[in-house]
């Protein structure tokens, strides 16, 4: 039951559907002259908001400036019946969460993150950052080529940032640099941080971070130590360490640097045969059904979540108990929730520090007597839960 889609772009003809997105559909196309096959992504903002479309309109522009073997080559774009659209090359070797999924070489991944930063070099030198560094925005030609793909939300580096333009991020929270969680200024070495993810995920096949919601994997990357790699790869840990530094001042500052850095590390791959992994060969990563890449999370207010948590978590630390004891309307029910799941993934994870601050929040801030954040805190803080009840009671 696929709808037909029913817009007219001249120079190019529309052929059948190869993805979607949140807001994006990718079809294979034809552009009539010069003749060449492509791959044309359509994107519909909600209510056709024209601002949407006028910044795709010079991401467009500006992606289409670069010339680089790692970055999607872009042919033509424009808007047309409030619809972007974005002609490209085709990549047919699949994208990197597929194969991940399907298990990748340790030599395999430093190559790409080699191809990565060297697609970063290429657009920070020109003042522009990705901001949504991830593996599905890294497609493959089909001789295993990495390409970087979706500078959809992309801004020149001294434009307002996405916090104050919409009071909201745009983005996974997964790959997200703890200064972009916090809602500070942002350069190039955020990309460099989401990159450093990206590398973890390749080396262990899952995500640095996860949590219950955003506010939990946003909280985990400003706070929580870069986890230990198994003794097979704790070779590569300083590298992490150093890509995931919670301070932008202690990462690379330069994808140039990391360039070299990871050279160093192929060069000690390479001539060693790699048992650890069986890689599929790519003709596997094409047939694997193609998962669409989730909607990205609008995180409206992230910025201030976190910064109200931190503040009442310092506070807490400092002063005496207050409790607050009016009743709660529904938007404040919610925000309790959000902190109790978020609070049940810490504590599970024993990360005592954040859940500890999560339930105290929880039981000064909104419900006292909340039963879950009160046998947690009795475990957690046994001092903190007598001052809780003495002053709810
Ligand atoms: N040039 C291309 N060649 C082949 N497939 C592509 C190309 N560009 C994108 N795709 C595929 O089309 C699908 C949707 O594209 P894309 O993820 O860019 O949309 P999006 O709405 O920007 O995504 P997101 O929700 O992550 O922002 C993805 O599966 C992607 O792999």
């Amino acid at each position: 039951m696929e709808e037909s889609y029913e817009i007219t772009i001249p120079n190019f003809t529309l052929g059948k559907e190869i993805g979607r997105g949140g807001m994006a559909r990718v079809y294979l196309g034809e552009q009539l002259e010069p003749k060449r096959k492509v791959a044309i992504k359509i994107v519909t903002p909600q209510g056709n908001d024209p601002k949407i479309l006028e910044d795709l309109q010079k991401e467009g522009d500006t992606v289409a400036q670069f010339s680089h073997p790692n970055i999607v080559t872009v042919f033509s774009c424009g808007v047309i019946e409030s619809n972007y659209y974005l002609a490209m090359e085709i990549l047919g070797g699949g994208d990197l969460a597929q194969k991940i999924e399907a298990g990748i070489t340790e030599l395999e991944a430093f190559n790409i993150m080699i191809d990565m930063a060297k697609a970063l070099e290429h657009s920070h030198k020109r003042g522009t950052l990705h901001r949504d560094i991830k593996p599905e925005n890294i497609l493959f030609h089909e001789d295993g080529q990495a390409v970087l793909v979706d500078f959809g939300i992309a801004k020149a580096q001294n434009s307002v940032s996405e916090f104050t333009r919409v009071g909201a991020v745009v983005g996974t929270p997964h790959y997200m640099s703890p200064e972009r969680a916090l809602g500070k200024e942002i350069d190039e070495r955020s990309d460099l941080y989401a990159l450093g993810v990206v590398l973890y995920e390749m080396l262990m096949g899952k995500k640095v971070f996860e949590g219950g919601d955003t506010f939990a994997i946003s909280y985990a990357h400003v706070h929580e130590p870069v986890p230990d790699l198994p003794e097979d790869k704790a070779k590569y840990q300083s590298l992490l360490n150093k890509l995931l530094a919670k301070n932008p001042d202690d990462r690379f500052q330069t994808s140039t640097q990391l360039i070299s850095q990871l050279k160093k590390y192929v060069r000690r791959l390479k001539p060693v045969t790699d048992t650890t992994h069986s890689f599929a060969p790519l003709q596997d990563m094409t047939a694997a059904k193609k998962k669409t890449s989730p909607m990205p999370f609008i995180i409206t207010g992230l910025v201030i979540v976190v910064a109200v948590l931190l503040g009442t978590w310092f506070m807490n630390q400092q002063n005496a108990i207050e409790i607050n004891q009016t009743t709660l309307n529904s938007e404040q029910l919610l925000e309790m929730s959000n902190k109790l799941g978020a609070a049940e993934v810490f504590f599970k994870q024993q990360n005592i520090n954040q859940a500890e601050a999560l339930y105290l929040s929880v039981l000064t801030e909104f419900d006292c007597k909340n039963e879950d954040a009160r046998n947690r805190i009795k475990i957690l803080n046994r001092a903190k839960y007598d001052q809780i009840i003495a002053a709810c009671d």
